[in-house]
């Protein structure tokens, strides 16, 4: 798998280490070729899915981050950007073309920006950039989504929340990816006995489904503060009802782990009412995918969160949680910090690369404490710099950090 498991090898035989994590990400085609800071030891291929809006923006500061990242710890990497989302749909008529799909399963891990945008949105749904994407979560098999949001205490002022409220707050959402609503057959508009249009989805989870990402959940949880807090709405829904139920049946296998349940509706009130609560929540891929936007406000900005996608074997998929912003594409607004702690975690659960990630990671919060802030985490007293020069900024951070004795 990617890294998350890299060290043990199955779910069920990780190695947990104890005690808290403190790193923003969790804990957790052309070269570099001149001399590193250190002997290169390792070389890595890395798809690059720039995608569409703000995507090709915050992809192109957070490769530079990267490189740099990697310079210094003595890796070299191999990208190979390829067209995605509505960007191939323009060039070849198809969101996710078979050569960007094979390239991403033959990479060692997938960076990507954001698909999406006004252009495409009245498409016919197998030619909307959208369904690339999800096309490509299930070719890449990534059915663990794993979303921090941490406050950190250089933003506690661009929280939504008040300040005694949102400070301390470090959570992971461990979120379903290749299943449920999103995926679930039978799907579709049709035409219903009275002749009228119906639109159809269905939220299906098998057993399987549900353990496998409640493991990794456990697991997370058993590496963090220990509480997981497992959010469905069993009250109405069959899968939620099966969802709980599984959940439950392995807490046995994780004494050490503090379970809870939670309704969805619940959950979105108390992740705005007291968010310390939180630790760690598994959810299914519809609910993950709106308490994660939901949490990023408590964090200060959606610009802030980073994501993994990570599968029992091959590649994984290291992508801001954000959309392609097309409100503010193009006009060097958007905040590139996502996809430069994405790419953190790239390093880290993609390639087990903690130190180079660990770089990312102290470059990042070295920005900030300078007081660098891109508008949409903006208060007054600090800096107001647009995508490019944020990404600069990190550069300059991570060159400062170079240890003196390479
Ligand atoms: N993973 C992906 O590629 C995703 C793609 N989308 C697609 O993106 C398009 C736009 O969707 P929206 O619902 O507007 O969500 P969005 O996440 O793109 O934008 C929501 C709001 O947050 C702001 N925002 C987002 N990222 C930001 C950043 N890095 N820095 C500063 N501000 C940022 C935007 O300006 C906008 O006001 C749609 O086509 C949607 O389907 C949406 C979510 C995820
Ligand atoms: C296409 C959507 C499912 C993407 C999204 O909103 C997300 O993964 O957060
Ligand atoms: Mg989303």
């Amino acid at each position: 798998m990617a890294a998350f498991f890299q060290t043990n090898m199955t779910l069920d035989s990780i190695k947990i280490v104890p005690g808290r994590y403190s790193s923003l990400t969790d804990r957790a085609p052309y070269r570099i070729r001149c001399a590193a800071a250190s002997p290169v030891k390792k070389r890595y291929n890395i798809a690059l899915l720039p995608g569409d809006g703000i995507g090709p923006e915050v992809i192109s500061v957070a490769k530079n981050v990267l490189e740099k990242a990697g310079f210094l710890q003595g890796l070299e990497f191999d990208f190979q950007e390829m067209p995605f989302g509505g960007a191939a749909l323009d060039l070849v008529g198809v969101p996710l073309p078979e050569e960007t799909s094979t390239a991403a399963k033959q990479s060692d891990a997938v960076l990507l920006g954001a698909i999406g945008g006004y252009k495409w949105d009245k498409n016919e749904k197998h030619l909307r950039p959208e369904m690339g994407l999800l096309h490509l979560r299930r070719d890449l098999k990534v059915f663990a989504n794993l979303r921090p949001a941490t406050v950190l205490p250089q933003l506690v002022d661009a929280s939504t929340l008040k300040k005694e409220v949102a400070q301390g707050v470090d959570m992971m959402i461990v979120r379903e990816l290749t299943g449920g609503i999103y995926f679930g057959e039978p799907r579709g508009i049709t035409i219903d006995e009275n002749g009228e249009e119906v639109g159809v989805n269905t939220e299906i989870y098998a057993a399987h489904e549900i353990d496998r990402i409640a493991r990794v959940a456990f697991e997370t949880a058993r590496k963090r503060r220990g509480k997981l807090c497992s959010v469905d709405k069993a009250n109405v829904l069959d899968a939620s009802i099966l969802w709980r139920k599984r959940v439950a049946a392995l807490a046995s296998e994780y004494p050490d782990v503090e379970l809870s349940h939670m309704y969805v509706d619940n959950a979105a009130m108390q992740l705005i009412r007291y968010p310390k609560q939180f630790d760690t929540i598994v959810t299914n891929n519809i609910f993950g995918d709106i308490l994660s936007d939901e949490a990023s406000m408590i964090t200060g900005s959606i610009g802030m969160l980073p994501s993994a996608s990570l599968g029992e074997s091959g590649p994984g998929l290291f992508e801001p949680i954000h959309g392609s912003a097309p409100d503010i594409a193009g006009q060097d607004k958007a905040n590139p910090l996502a996809t430069i702690l994405s790419a953190a975690m790239l390093l880290k659960y993609g390639l087990g690369e903690e130190k180079a990630a660990k770089r990312i990671e102290d470059a990042v919060l070295d920005a900030l404490n300078k007081g660098f802030r891109t508008g949409d985490i903006y208060s007054p007293g600090n800096k107001l710099v647009g995508c490019k020069e944020m990404g600069e900024e990190v550069l300059k951070s991570l060159d400062s950090k170079v240890p003196a004795t390479v």
